[in-house]
């Protein structure tokens, strides 16, 4: 996989079918110079510098889903724990990338925006493994319609932030960055909006699911990164880039969490021209699927592969969580910063155990990994 690492195309068809959820001119789907001015373009809004100004938002949204939470601790309540980890992730992205300061979005909006994502993705999924709906199946409206909800959504946003001006460069989310990119073009501007918006959520929301789910299972381990927090965030007295860095037990838990579950299972490239691959000559066009999940269960790089086991987290690693060279996944920085925070505040919070301690995920496969139902915990107040 490394080997293709210089290539930055990726192959168009293979992420098609995902077009109308993205738009057909999402940077999923720009190659050469243009792909690469947007990423230079945007890239700015998740440097170090960028992610370290996020803390204090990352924390308020913290805030809200512990005070949530502990209401429901206190009564005995059953938590969906999928529901509430996307709907934290859904409230961080946009507050994040397209308006820092607004007061908090309200949960209705938050819990529509969700249900607008799992019909459009599910249908986007039921494609790949079903096939098309025949034209005026109740799929194809469903789907139009939770479409029209999100478009409608990021459009008014974008106006309201399209009327700002700013100070400094500092100020501007990737929302305003990319509104400067796209000044002439509406349709490309709604659809990186709605990339990066559900590219920032759904990730880093599973990724936290899948996390405290590991947590529950491992409760030596969950006392291991309460012990970490309270040493790197109590000495620090607040959550930083250089405090986050020093949670080295929390990465390991997260890069190890990634493997596992195999959040993210591919990444693809494409080149334009005859290139060598592993020793291989590849006529330029050709598709390399870049095997994410597979090289994580590896057994030689990674013994006992099936085992969660963070320690195993040292130098060089075969597994990339989030691909290689300058196609990146973007938001690297922001995924780490903000689930290594939530976990860490989440446990500091709570003992969660499973509603039925006999549930064990099933894994739902696709562009992302999930659990194929929602995790029903319960929380007891430390
Ligand atoms: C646990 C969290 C995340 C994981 C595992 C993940 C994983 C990935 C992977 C594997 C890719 C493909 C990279 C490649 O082609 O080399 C990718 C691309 C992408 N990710 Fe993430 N991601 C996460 C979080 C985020 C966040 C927080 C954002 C929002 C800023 C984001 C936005 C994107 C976008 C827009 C792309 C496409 C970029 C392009 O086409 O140039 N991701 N991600």
């Amino acid at each position: 996989m490394r080997q293709t690492v210089r290539l930055f195309d990726k192959p168009p068809e293979l992420f098609k079918l995902f077009q109308p959820l993205f738009g057909p001119k999402s940077i999923q789907y720009a190659n050469g110079l243009e792909g690469r001015t947007r990423r230079n373009t945007y890239d700015r809004a998740f440097s170090h510098e960028a992610v370290g100004r996020t803390f204090p938002v990352l924390d308020e949204c913290a805030d809200e889903l512990i005070e949530k939470l502990r209401a429901m601790a206190a009564k005995g309540e059953r938590i969906p724990l999928s529901r509430f980890c996307i709907g934290l992730a859904i409230k961080a992205i946009l507050r994040v990338t397209v308006e820092p300061d607004s007061a908090s979005l309200p949960d209705e909006q938050v819990a529509q925006l969700k249900s607008c994502y799992d019909l459009a993705w599910n249908e986007m999924e039921a494609r790949l493994t079903q096939g098309e709906p025949e034209a005026g199946d109740h799929r194809v409206q469903a789907f139009n319609d939770a479409l029209s909800h999100l478009h409608e959504f990021v459009d008014s946003t974008v106006r309201r932030r399209s009327a700002m001006k700013f100070d400094s460069d500092v100020d501007k989310t990737f929302a305003d960055l990319a509104i400067e990119l796209h000044a002439k073009d509406a349709e490309a501007l709604r659809s990186d909006v709605i990339t990066y918006m559900v590219g920032g959520f759904h990730t880093s929301g599973y990724l936290l699911l899948w996390a405290l789910y590991y947590a529950i299972q491992h409760p030596n381990l969950a006392d291991r990164l309460r012990a970490e927090s309270a040493e790197v965030l109590g000495a620090a007295g607040e959550a930083n880039m250089a405090a986050i860095g020093q949670m080295t037990f929390h990465r390991a838990f997260l890069d190890e969490t990634m493997r596992l579950s195999c959040l993210a299972p591919f990444a693809a490239r494409v080149s334009d021209a005859e290139v060598e691959v592993g020793g291989h000559t590849l006529p330029a066009g050709t598709p390399v699927i870049q095997a994410l999940g597979t090289a994580g269960m590896c057994s030689e790089a990674y013994p006992e592969p099936d085992d969660f086991n963070p320690d195993r987290w040292t130098g060089q690693q075969l597994f990339e969580p989030f691909g290689f060279g300058r196609r990146k996944c973007p938001g690297y920085r922001l995924a780490y910063a903000e689930t290594a925070l939530w976990l860490s505040r989440l446990l500091a919070a709570f003992r969660f155990r499973l509603v039925d301690e006999t549930y064990t995920a099933v894994s739902s496969f696709g562009l992302l990994t999930k659990p194929n139902e929602e995790v029903w915990v319960l929380a007891e107040a430390l």
